[in-house]
């Protein structure tokens, strides 16, 4: 069972480390009793009972915001096992799949992917694992996306961190991203900006309202960042 130890709450939040939660007033670290996080039992056909219940971090933001990078530090610092939905889908597609070519169309016109397909190569991926600690990099980017996962996995986040990026320091860093994606171009970063702002706020708002969202702010040095990201999970017994 997953314990909150020093415990960074969503609720107050530090100004000084502009890790704070949507909405909410910046108001310092607090350290409260100890208690169990809340735990869900996995729904028939979710993420096998049989296995320990793991701690889900969800990791949102929009394009470019820097997700990704700040998942492999979190994996070298804590020992999470990273599954970008991202590079999942874009596995899909190498693999030629019977979805590839819609999977393909839908990620260089920025839309989004049916949510059973994803969910499903998510649920995949857990169960494949021995680790009981997952980042779910870049998903849900919808509410349809966040219900479907509820609804076939059977749990919710534990945490869910946003990646608070403005628009001119993301479309830099796509631009300059250098990793031969078929959407880091200038048209396609539009739509996915106009589809994060449309489907994926309201995702984020949604967390903010159960007191899961850590806001980071995601502009300065990768190191920067990280240390932001470092004070939510050293609130939590999740380190190697
Ligand atoms: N703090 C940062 N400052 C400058 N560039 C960054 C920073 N964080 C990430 N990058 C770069 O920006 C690009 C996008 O980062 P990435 O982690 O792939 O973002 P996302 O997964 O949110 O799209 C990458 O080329 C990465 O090296
Ligand atoms: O749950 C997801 C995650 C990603 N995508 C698609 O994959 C693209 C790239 O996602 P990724 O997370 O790799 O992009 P990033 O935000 O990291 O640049 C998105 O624009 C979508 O088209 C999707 O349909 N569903
Ligand atoms: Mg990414």
């Amino acid at each position: 069972m997953w314990r909150r130890v020093t415990f960074l709450s969503p609720l107050f939040s530090s100004s000084k480390s502009s890790v704070s939660v949507l909405n909410q007033p910046a108001c310092g670290l607090m350290t409260q009793k100890v208690y169990s996080t809340e735990i869900l039992k996995p729904a028939k056909g979710g993420v096998s009972p049989s296995k320990k219940t793991p701690f889900i971090t969800f990791v949102l933001g929009g394009p470019g915001s820097g997700k990704g990078t700040q998942c492999a530090k979190i994996v070298e610092t804590f020992g999470f096992t990273h599954l970008s939905a991202g590079d999942l889908l874009r596995k899909e597609i190498s693999s030629n799949s019977e979805n590839a070519v819609m999977i393909l169309n839908k990620i260089k016109e920025g839309k989004i992917v049916s949510p059973e397909v994803t969910v499903k190569m998510i649920q995949r991926a857990i169960e494949s694992s021995e680790n009981d600690k997952f980042l779910i990099d870049g998903f849900p980017r919808s509410e349809e996306n966040r219900i479907t996962y509820e609804r076939i996995i059977g749990t919710e986040p534990n945490i869910v961190l946003f990646f608070d990026c403005p628009e001119e320091k993301m479309v830099k860093r796509v631009l300059s991203r250098n990793q031969g994606r078929v959407d880091d171009n200038i048209n396609t970063f539009k739509k996915r900006l106009e589809v994060f702002t449309a489907l994926n706020l309201p995702v984020i708002k949604y967390y903010s309202g159960k007191g899961k969202l850590y806001k980071i702010n995601a502009v300065g040095t990768e190191d920067e960042i990280f240390e932001q990201v470092r004070q939510v999970f050293a609130a939590y017994e999740v380190i190697k």
